[in-house]
């Protein structure tokens, strides 16, 4: 019987426009190292990802064969596209074939830009994805979080969940589900909102880490760097 492996696929195609840089953030340093390699090296380590895919716009193309230079394992290149959406898409169709024969059994997709991102968080998502079929890491909010009218406040969104990555999800209904989203012309946030559309699959939540920060603006540059470096 062939073996099914996990793909972690990490998403360094986005412009990142917020962090007011000339260069892609996900290649800006932080503790010394460019910040996606703190989560390649995050996938590297975690048990039952065989397989590792960076997503890539085609002019950083030198930055990422360095980073991947410095990696332990082997990681797969692969062209982004204009979306976030496309993207992935683009990530998925290259695992097409591993997907169809059952090789890669599922599917972890990671933003290039949280690079705090630890191997436990990674391994329980996937745990999760293979008992439920999808999964995504949540941070239940501290204060309350509400509707923003134009200018009021229109309610409370009792139990509100923080989305974070990696999420993870099993491969075929996957790739299934962003081929229709892409006939369908649709553009989702992230990938769980394109799977609660477009597939049939619950996607549960594993608690997440606060400590899993997006890079967005200049300020969480120094926020993972002192957590980076503690
Ligand atoms: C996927 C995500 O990290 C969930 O919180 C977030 O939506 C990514 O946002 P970005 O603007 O694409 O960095």
């Amino acid at each position: 019987m062939r073996e099914s492996t996990a793909a972690g696929v990490v998403l360094a195609s986005g412009a990142g426009t917020r962090v007011g840089a000339a260069l892609n953030k996900v290649y800006l340093p932080v503790a010394g190292r460019r910040v996606v390699a703190w989560s390649l090296d995050a996938f590297a380590a975690a048990p039952g990802i065989g397989v590792l895919v960076l997503v890539i716009r085609p002019e950083d193309e030198p930055l990422a064969e360095e980073v991947l230079a410095g990696l332990s394992v082997p990681a797969e290149i692969v062209p982004g596209g204009p979306t976030r959406q496309a993207s992935e898409l683009n990530a998925l169709r290259h695992l097409g074939s591993r997907i169809a024969d059952g090789t890669v059994d599922s599917v972890l997709l990671h933003d290039g830009a949280r690079p705090l991102v630890t191997p436990e968080l990674i391994a329980a998502v996937l745990e999760r994805t293979r008992e439920d079929g999808g999964a995504v890491p949540g941070m239940a909010a501290d204060d309350v979080v509400a509707m923003a009218g134009p200018d009021t406040v229109a309610g409370p969104l009792p139990g509100a969940i923080r989305v974070q990555t990696p999420q993870g999800f099993r491969a075929e209904p996957l790739l299934a589900a962003y081929e229709q989203a892409a006939a369908e012309g649709f553009l989702g946030t992230d990938t769980a909102s394109c799977m609660e559309r477009f597939s049939a699959l619950p996607v549960r939540w594993v608690p997440g880490s606060a400590e899993n920060v997006k890079i967005t603006y200049p300020h969480d540059l120094a926020v993972a760097e002192r957590l980076l470096l503690r």
